[in-house]
């Protein structure tokens, strides 16, 4: 089975979710794991057993699942979740393996099996490397396994963090073609406020006009889940801006939800639906370096939607490799296109200024490129 086509969104209310056929679903460390570091093996087993309801009606599922880190400080005494780097990959170290075992037991036990991937930010933004994640887990599911990804927490470092699941479960929807995300949690909704200082919750969110009221907070669960209600208001946002529609309600309704029961926050999908790298683009945490231009170049990259050449370039700021990310800032400072840089760090000083013509006649056929190709970048703001 390949990728569906890229095609709008025909699930328009909660009421549509039924008809998914493709569904990204992601849980939070909060559902998942105790205060006391151990991993709550009956949340476990009720999420699989709602996710087996939509598997058996034929939805495919893919799971992102956090927990690793909270699953790991019981047996590694520690406590508290640690705040350093080292303290969190070998806590994610001993937390995924654990948190594994259980999926593939209690997939098992219905007669599925439980697949791992653990992705880094690398392993998305590099064409190379997304196109091999999205082979992997379009072979997983055209043979009915689960794939169930997780950020690869125990070599990730702060350069290469995505940081948050709800953001790579975003990604992910995106990568897939997913018809909708659902995010589970410990919170029934979304609010307009920090559920423990009251607050009603909002059925349904269709722009970002009704989220202005709202006060999002931190993770209710110190020490367990770590973005709170910002970064799942910001992956639902990261999906409906390319016509996914998401849904938020907590892990306990999930079931009710899978039945087409009206719970939680349904956020509507508005932009039209754009290919996964300009999304993967678009909302990278982080990029290499930058590449400063001229007012020209500006008008002929962001008003006329060129390439960027070399002779548009007056500065090269941080160490990149070709094809990694990179950020082409105005002449006023304001970042206005990110996209894959064809040359390195290295290379670009030399090249900075002059035409491709000039750089081939000097350099070799292999010049006459544009720094960053017009299929390989995405204008910002
Ligand atoms: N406006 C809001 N609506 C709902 N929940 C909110 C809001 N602001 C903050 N929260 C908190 O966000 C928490 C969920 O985030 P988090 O603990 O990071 O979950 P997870 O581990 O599922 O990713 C909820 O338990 C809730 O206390
Ligand atoms: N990758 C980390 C979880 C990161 C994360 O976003 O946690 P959460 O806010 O609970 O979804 C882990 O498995 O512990």
């Amino acid at each position: 089975m390949s990728t569906p086509r890229l095609r709008d969104s025909f699930i328009t209310s909660q009421a549509d979710l039924v008809k998914a056929r493709r569904l990204v679903v992601k849980i939070g460390s909060s559902s998942l794991t105790t205060l006391d570091g151990g991993i709550s093996v009956a949340a476990l087993e009720r999420l699989v057993d709602a996710l087996q309801t939509l598997r058996t009606r034929g939805t495919q599922v893919v799971l992102v699942s956090s927990g690793a880190i909270a699953a790991g400080l019981a047996p590694l005494t520690m406590g508290v979740r640690p705040q350093d780097l080292a303290g969190k990959q070998a806590a994610a170290a001993v937390g995924q393996g654990l948190l594994m075992a259980h999926y593939s037991r209690t997939f098992g036990q219905y007669g599925a099996v439980a697949a791992q991937l653990l992705l880094t930010v690398e392993d998305l933004i590099r064409r190379s490397q997304y196109t091999n994640a999205l082979r992997s887990i379009e072979r997983l599911l055209s043979m009915g396994a689960v794939p169930i990804i997780n950020e690869n927490d125990a070599v990730a470092t702060h350069e290469i963090r995505f940081g948050d699941n709800d953001r790579l479960a975003a990604l992910t929807a995106n990568l897939i073609h997913a018809d909708a995300l659902i995010l589970l949690s410990d919170v029934d909704a979304l609010y307009d406020g920090p559920p423990a200082e009251g607050g009603t919750a909002l059925p349904v969110i269709d722009g970002p006009e009704a989220l202005a009221a709202v006060r999002l907070g931190g993770s209710g669960k110190a020490g367990l889940g770590t973005g709170g209600m910002v970064t799942k208001v910001g992956a639902a946002e990261i999906c409906t801006n390319n016509g996914i529609p998401a849904m938020l309600t907590s892990a306990d309704r999930a079931p009710e939800l899978f039945a087409g029961e009206a719970v939680g926050t349904f956020f509507t999908a508005r932009g039209r639906r754009r290919g996964a790298r300009s999304a993967w683009l678009t909302h990278l945490a982080h990029t290499e370096g930058r590449v400063v231009v001229d007012a020209g170049a500006v008008s002929a990259v962001v008003g006329r939607r060129r390439s960027l050449l070399p002779a548009g370039i007056t500065a090269c700021e941080g160490v990149f490799e070709a094809s990694d990310p990179v950020d082409v800032v105005g002449p006023d400072g304001v970042v206005v296109a990110r996209g894959i840089a064809s040359y390195s760090s290295q290379e670009l000083p030399r090249m900075m200024g002059r035409t491709t013509a000039a750089l081939a006649e000097e350099m070799g056929p292999d010049y006459d490129r544009p720094v960053i190709h017009t299929d390989d970048m995405v204008r910002l703001g």
